[in-house]
């Protein structure tokens, strides 16, 4: 039977301010808002699946972060552990790719009140009542001090409390660089409390100073086995694999491994990309639900790549599909449905 408890997350969610269609940044005269965060995008996506999940966050106590908190729970994420605090509201900006242009996020969010809160104000206590996981990604350690000290006593607490911790590498090279950040130490704490890790060769370089020579497949299952041995706890390891051809067109793939072995499902071709943003937390979200439907890896590695790839059709940062859609895209054909 499905777990029916809730899924914790923690991490910002901030408001994503992008200009229409194809065009720059500073060249629009209008602009329009989503509500992002990677933590929360991977909430979104699995209670659009029907499951229950609770964010765990810190919002301006003004209109804006009011309106954050009603949007969650619009899409049926329990917003019970959501602070509202004087300050500022995170920001970002993405200007979507075309073509041969790649995609841009400028992000404006130092100094917001989830960055600038105290790491001993959370409670970890109420936040973890009756949960079943927590999850976590790189990009709470990498907003500030504060933060990956938060996010370190987030896996502290869960840990205590037999709460298994699911982390999501994002790794994010402008947050971390724009202050005096030591990543490999700070993700290696953080992941020493994961069973699950949504990462590829690249993280586990970070983690353990070594890179990985070969090439495709063999390279994950090797930078795979490095880190089961480096991180006790460590169960499953998601990563995709994206071939980009064009800012509008990639072929992705979905692996899993375990400490019995990996499983690689075959590209599918992605073309006519609407908003490939959240394309990995979408694919974090298809991963834990097939994980939480069946318990097969192979099984999470097909619902991990179908709700990633039906993600880059969706604007916004958030996958809000549901079963029937999962069951359709399974089932393909693309005949109108009628
Ligand atoms: N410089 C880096 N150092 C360590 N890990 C990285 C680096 N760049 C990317 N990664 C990792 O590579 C993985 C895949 O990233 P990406 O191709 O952006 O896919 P997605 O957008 O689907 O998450 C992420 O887990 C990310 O943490
Ligand atoms: O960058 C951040 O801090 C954010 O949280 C904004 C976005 O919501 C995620 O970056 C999306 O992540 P992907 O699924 O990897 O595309």
């Amino acid at each position: 039977m499905t777990d029916t408890r809730p899924i914790a997350f923690f991490g910002e969610v901030m408001l994503r301010i992008s200009p229409p269609g194809r065009e720059l940044l500073l060249q629009t005269n209008h602009f329009q808002v989503h509500v992002g965060g990677a933590e929360a995008n991977v909430a979104t996506g699995l209670a659009s699946l029907g499951h229950a999940t609770r964010m765990i966050t810190a919002v301006a106590d003004n209109p804006m972060g009011a309106a954050i908190t009603r949007e969650l729970r619009g899409r049926g994420v329990d917003t019970s552990a959501i602070v509202a605090e004087a300050g500022r509201l995170g920001l970002y900006f993405l200007q979507p790719g075309a073509g041969l242009r790649a995609s841009e996020v400028i992000y404006d969010r130092a100094h917001s009140v989830f960055a600038d809160r105290a790491p001993t104000a959370w409670d970890w206590h109420a936040a973890l009542a009756g949960c079943q996981r927590l999850h976590l990604s790189g990009i709470t350690p990498a907003i500030g001090p504060n933060t990956a000290a938060a996010a370190i006593a987030a896996a502290e607490a869960a840990g205590a409390r037999g709460i298994p911790v699911s982390f999501d590498g994002n790794y994010r090279a402008r947050l971390w660089e724009a202050w005096d950040s030591d990543p490999k130490s700070v993700l290696t704490q953080l992941i020493g409390h994961a069973d699950i890790l949504f990462g590829n060769h690249r993280d586990v370089s970070l983690l353990l100073g070594k890179t990985f020579s070969g090439d495709g497949p063999d390279r994950r299952r090797e930078a795979a086995e490095a880190a089961f041995a480096a991180f006790p706890k460590l169960q499953l390891i998601a990563s995709t694999a994206r071939h980009v051809d064009d800012a509008d067109s990639h072929r992705v793939a979905a692996r899993v491994d375990t400490r019995r072995g990996g499983f690689q499902t075959p590209d599918v071709r992605i073309s006519g990309i609407v908003d490939r943003l959240g394309a990995g937390d979408a694919f974090a979200a298809g991963v834990l639900h097939g994980l939480l439907e069946s318990g097969d890896p192979e099984a999470a590695a097909h619902s991990g790549l179908a709700l990633t790839a039906l993600k880059h059709s969706l604007p916004g940062d958030a996958s809000l599909f549901t079963r029937a859609d999962l069951a359709a895209f399974e089932g393909g054909g693309m005949d109108v449905r009628r």
